[in-house]
C-alpha cells in the first residue's frame, strides 16, 4: 500500500476563492524544482513568483513556499503553488505540473493521501490523522472546537497513558510467568486487581466522552412521522427557523422528503419530513408514503406526530403499531394552541415519551429539543472533549471487555496467570488500535478514502 511517487492536487476547495492552492508532496522534489522555477526556492519562504508553462506564457503570477521534509505537513518534501483560486487557472497549474513531472513518477494524489503520508511518516497518529478530516467537516463550532482538541493530541494522550499503565502490569505479569513459584502471590503482592480496577475505571469513562463525541460528530437523523396534516412540515419550518417545507391545509401536501440539518447545542440534528401515512388511491402520494416507511427504517428517533384535538385516534395507534421496536419514538401532539386550557395544561405536563407543542406559537418547542438530544443521548452541560468515531467507541468497548475477562481470571482461586496476561495483552492492543499502532491497510484505506482531495 505504501507508495513513494511524488503526489500532486488542488488543495483548496473547488469553484471561486481569494486564493487557490495546488500542492505537491514527494521524497525528493529537487529535479522538480528545477524544471519548474529558474531559480532555487529557499526553504520555508514566501517567493513571488510568476508560474510559467513550456512556453515561457504566464498561466499565474503567486507564491512559492517549499518545505524540505521531513519538516512539513506528510513528512515529505512539500512544495505549494499558491495563485488565485480561481477553477481554470488551478486546473491549468495543475496540468502544467503533471506534464513537467510525469516522467519523475508525479501523479495525481488519491482522497487523503497526504494525511495518509503524514500518518505513515509519523507525523500524525490515527486518532489525529482522522481528527482532521473530522475538523474540516465539523458541522457546528462546537464540533469544530472537539476536533481540533482531538487533532493537537488532547483524545491520543489519554489513550497513550492507559496504554502505558496496561503495558506496567502486563510487564509486571510477564516478568512472574518466567517465576512460576511467584504466580501464587503475585496479584497480592503488585495489588494487580487494583491496579486493573483503577484502569477500568478511566477505560469507562472515556467510552463514556466517546460516545458523547460520537453524537456530536455524527448527530442522528429524526424522522417526523404521523398522519395528513398533524403539522411534520410546520414543525420541520419550526425547527429550522425558516420556510422551508410546503405547508398547506391540505391533507398530503408532502410527498418527497424534505431533509435539513439544524444544531441544538452544537449536536447536529438529521430532521426528515415525510409524506402523512394513510390509505391512498393517488399514485404519486402512495410512493411517497412507501419512502415515508423506508425512512421511519433507517430513523435514529422517530417523532410521531399527532393533532392534538385527537388524542386517541385509531388510525394513529395502527401506525404505532407498525413502527419499528427497536427505535426510541416521541408521541408529539401538536396544535395545543387549538385546545381549551385545562387539555392543554394536561398535556403539557405529561409523561416523558409524550408532549404536547405548537409548531405554529412555538409553544413546547423547547421542551422538545431537551428531548430529542436527552432522547439522543446527549448529556447538557457535560463536556465533550473530542470528536468520536464509532471505530474508537467500538475499540474502548472491546478494552474494557478484555479487561474484565482479566479480573474474572483474577478472582477465581485457580488463578490462571497466563489467562490474565493474554486478556491484558488483547486489551492493549484494542486501545493502541484507536492511534493506529495495529491496524490493516483495508482499515486504512477505509479512513482515508473518505478525505476530501488534496487533503
Ligand atoms: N498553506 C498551508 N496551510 C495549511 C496547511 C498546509 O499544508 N499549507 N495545513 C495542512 O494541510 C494545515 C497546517 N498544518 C501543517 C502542519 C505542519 C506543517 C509543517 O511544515 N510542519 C513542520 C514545521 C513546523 C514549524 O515550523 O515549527 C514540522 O512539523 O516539522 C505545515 C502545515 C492548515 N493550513
Ligand atoms: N393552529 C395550528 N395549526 C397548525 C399547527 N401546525 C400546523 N398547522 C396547520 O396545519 C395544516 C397542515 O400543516 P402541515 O405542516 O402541512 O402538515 P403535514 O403534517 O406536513 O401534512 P402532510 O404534508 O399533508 O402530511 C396547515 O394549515 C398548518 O398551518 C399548529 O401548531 N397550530
Ligand atoms: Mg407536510
Amino acid at each position: 500500500m505504501r507508495s513513494h511517487d511524488p503526489i500532486i492536487a488542488i488543495a483548496t476547495a473547488p469553484g471561486r476563492g481569494g486564493i487557490g492552492i495546488v500542492r505537491i508532496s514527494g521524497n525528493s522534489l529537487q529535479p522538480l524544482l528545477a524544471r519548474l522555477f529558474s531559480m532555487e526556492l529557499k526553504a520555508r519562504h514566501a517567493h513571488y513568483l510568476p508560474f510559467e508553462d513550456n512556453e515561457g506564457k504566464v498561466i499565474d503570477a503567486g507564491i512559492a513556499l517549499y518545505f524540505p521534509g521531513p519538516n512539513s505537513y506528510t513528512g515529505e518534501d512539500v512544495l505549494e503553488l499558491q495563485g488565485h483560486g480561481g477553477p481554470a487557472v488551478l486546473r491549468r497549474l495543475l496540468a502544467h505540473c503533471l506534464q513537467t513531472g510525469r516522467d519523475l513518477g508525479l501523479r495525481h494524489a488519491e482522497p487523503g493521501e497526504f494525511t495518509q503520508r503524514a500518518f505513515l511518516n509519523e507525523r500524525l497518529d490515527l486518532a489525529q490523522a482522522e481528527a482532521v478530516a473530522d475538523l474540516i467537516d465539523a458541522s457546528s463550532e462546537a464540533a469544530a472546537r472537539s476536533a481540533m482538541a482531538s487533532l493537537s493530541g488532547d483524545f491520543s494522550n489519554r489513550i497513550n497513558a492507559l496504554a502505558e499503565r496496561i503495558i506496567r502490569l502486563r510487564m509486571l505479569v510477564e516478568a512472574t510467568l518466567d517465576f512460576p513459584e511467584e504466580e501464587i502471590d503475585f496479584l497480592e503482592k503488585y495489588q494487580a486487581r487494583e491496579g486493573l480496577a483503577a484502569i477500568r475505571h478511566d477505560v469507562q469513562a472515556l467510552c463514556a466522552q466517546a460516545r458523547q463525541g460520537m453524537i456530536l460528530r455524527d448527530g442522528l437523523h429524526v424522522v417526523l412521522a404521523g398522519q395528513p396534516n398533524v403539522g411534520k412540515s410546520s414543525l420541520l419550518n419550526a425547527l429550522a427557523g425558516d420556510d422551508i417545507a410546503i405547508v398547506t391545509p391540505i391533507a398530503g401536501t408532502t410527498r418527497d422528503k424534505v431533509i435539513q440539518q439544524i444544531h441544538i447545542e452544537g449536536v447536529p440534528l438529521h430532521i426528515v419530513d415525510t409524506a402523512g401515512l394513510r390509505e391512498t388511491e393517488d399514485a404519486v402520494e402512495s410512493i411517497g408514503i412507501a419512502r415515508t416507511w423506508g425512512e421511519i427504517e433507517k430513523a435514529d428517533l422517530i417523532a410521531h406526530l399527532h393533532d392534538a384535538r385527537l388524542p386517541n385516534d385509531a388510525l394513529d395507534s395502527a401506525i404505532t403499531g407498525r413502527l419499528p421496536a427497536r427505535t426510541p419514538i416521541l408521541q408529539v401532539f401538536n396544535k395545543i394552541d387549538l385546545l381549551e386550557d385545562a387539555a392543554r395544561a394536561q398535556l403539557l405536563s405529561s409523561a416523558a415519551e409524550s408532549i404536547g407543542i405548537s409548531a405554529k406559537t412555538g409553544e413546547g418547542l423547547d421542551v422538545l429539543r431537551a428531548r430529542l438530544l436527552a432522547i439522543a443521548g446527549w448529556n447538557p452541560g457535560a463536556e465533550s472533549p473530542w470528536l468520536a468515531r464509532a471505530r474508537h467507541l467500538d475499540a474502548l468497548t472491546n478494552t474494557e471487555s478484555h479487561l474484565q475477562a482479566a479480573d474474572e481470571h483474577a478472582s477465581r482461586n485457580d488463578q490462571v496467570l497466563d489467562l490474565f496476561a493474554e486478556e491484558l495483552r488483547l486489551a492493549h492492543e484494542q486501545l493502541s488500535a484507536i492511534t493506529g499502532q495495529f491496524t490493516s491497510d483495508d482499515l486504512l484505506g477505509e479512513i482515508f478514502s473518505s478525505f476530501c482531495i488534496g487533503k
